[in-house]
């Protein structure tokens, strides 16, 4: 599919779930979350739908988030199905808290990527940040996902000024020396009920910072179709990327759109309108007559946000109802 401003759109990310064990504070908020009801969530049967008519429109790559993606109810059988559609590429976007449980599944499923959030590696931060969260479990499901096979596995780590910009850096990019784990650092973006937005430093800062310790050198990356740009330490394994959504937007090259758990279609993570797919699901429209709905939708992609340098706006979803 090819959008107005001729960006070729390859690539969906389908939120499974709103919900999530964690209550990261840059997410959501500790308390008061209304979660979608649900029967308002779309259905295995209906997800992987989806999924085969953006096949046909010419979606080759999909990432399945969420909330957490692992809390959904039988997760493995729904990345089972859709391994088997026949895509270029299946990923997984998780907090890697249940990991230890699920990893080696998962890549019986098909499923042979992941990226895992992980913010520090300070258990009384880690603790902090996610709310609900203990390290220990995120760090045992890496190495679990690492032994079963996963690859490449990547690092996300929403980096925020004054809580994990300094001595956590230096602790997350050591990780990539002695293994090929690939770690991203990524800026804060202001979506959502959440109190974190003046915590906003910059990739370049973030580099700095890694930069008094570290030589960076920069490289190709692990395989993946998201913008980070990628560095690396000399003789490392593993990479350390920056993603800059808000200092150095890549909205020319977007690739993507989004399905909301409710099953909405969101065509910009920074724009609040959105597209009711779940009501042509449920209203025994065609194939046919849903690829051109979504078609339709498509030439209302924004070309980018018109405040993204300076967004401080109060979106009515959270980044946990999204898929990030
Ligand atoms: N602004 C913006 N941020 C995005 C977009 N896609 C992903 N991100 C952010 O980038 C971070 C990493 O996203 P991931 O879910 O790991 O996916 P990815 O980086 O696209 O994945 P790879 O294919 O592995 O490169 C998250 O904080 C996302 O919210 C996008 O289209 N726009
Ligand atoms: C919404 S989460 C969903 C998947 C899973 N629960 C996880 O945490 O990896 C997807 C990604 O969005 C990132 N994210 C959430 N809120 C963010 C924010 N305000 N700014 C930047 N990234 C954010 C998370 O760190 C995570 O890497
Ligand atoms: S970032 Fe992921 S783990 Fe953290 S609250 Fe949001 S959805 Fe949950
Ligand atoms: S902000 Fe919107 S247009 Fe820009 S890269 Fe993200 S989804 Fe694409």
């Amino acid at each position: 599919m090819t959008d107005l401003y001729g960006r070729n759109i390859d690539y969906a990310r389908i939120s499974v779930t709103d919900r999530c064990n964690y209550r990261c504070v840059y997410c959501m908020p500790e308390e008061g979350v209304n979660f979608i009801p649900h029967k308002e969530i779309l259905s295995f049967e209906e997800i992987v739908r989806i999924i085969k008519i953006l096949k046909e429109l010419g979606i080759k790559k999909i990432r399945l988030t969420g909330g957490e993606p692992l809390v959904r109810k039988n997760i493995v059988e729904l990345v089972g199905k859709i391994t088997k559609i026949g895509l270029d590429d299946v990923s997984l976007t998780t907090n890697g808290s249940l990991l230890k449980i699920y990893a080696e599944d998962l890549f019986k499923s098909g499923l042979r990527r992941l990226n895992i959030s992980l913010d520090t590696l300070n258990c009384e931060r880690f603790a902090n940040i996610t709310r609900k969260g203990t390290l220990i479990d995120v760090l045992e499901g890496i190495e679990k996902a690492i032994a079963v096979g996963f690859n490449p596995v990547k690092l996300n780590v929403v980096v925020m000024k004054g809580i994990n910009d300094q001595d956590d850096l230096i602790a997350l990019a050591n990780l990539t020396i002695d293994k090929e784990i690939h770690v991203r650092f990524i800026e804060i973006m202001p979506i959502g009920d959440n109190d974190q937005k003046d915590k906003f430093i910059s990739c370049e800062e973030i580099k700095d910072n890694i930069s008094k310790f570290f030589k960076l050198e920069s490289t190709k990356g692990p395989f993946g179709n998201g913008p980070a740009e990628y560095y690396k330490l000399k003789n490392s394994k593993g990479t350390i990327g920056f993603i800059s959504p808000l200092s150095k937007h890549f909205c020319a090259k977007c690739n993507r759109i989004r399905i909301t758990s409710d099953g909405m279609i969101r065509l910009c993570l920074f724009s609040d309108v959105e597209y009711n797919l779940k009501e042509r699901l449920r209203s025994n429209l065609t194939d046919d007559e849903i690829k051109k709905f979504i078609l339709e939708t498509l030439s209302f992609k924004p070309k980018g946000h018109p405040y993204i340098q300076k967004a401080r706006e109060i979106y009515h979803r959270n980044m946990s109802a999204i898929g990030g």
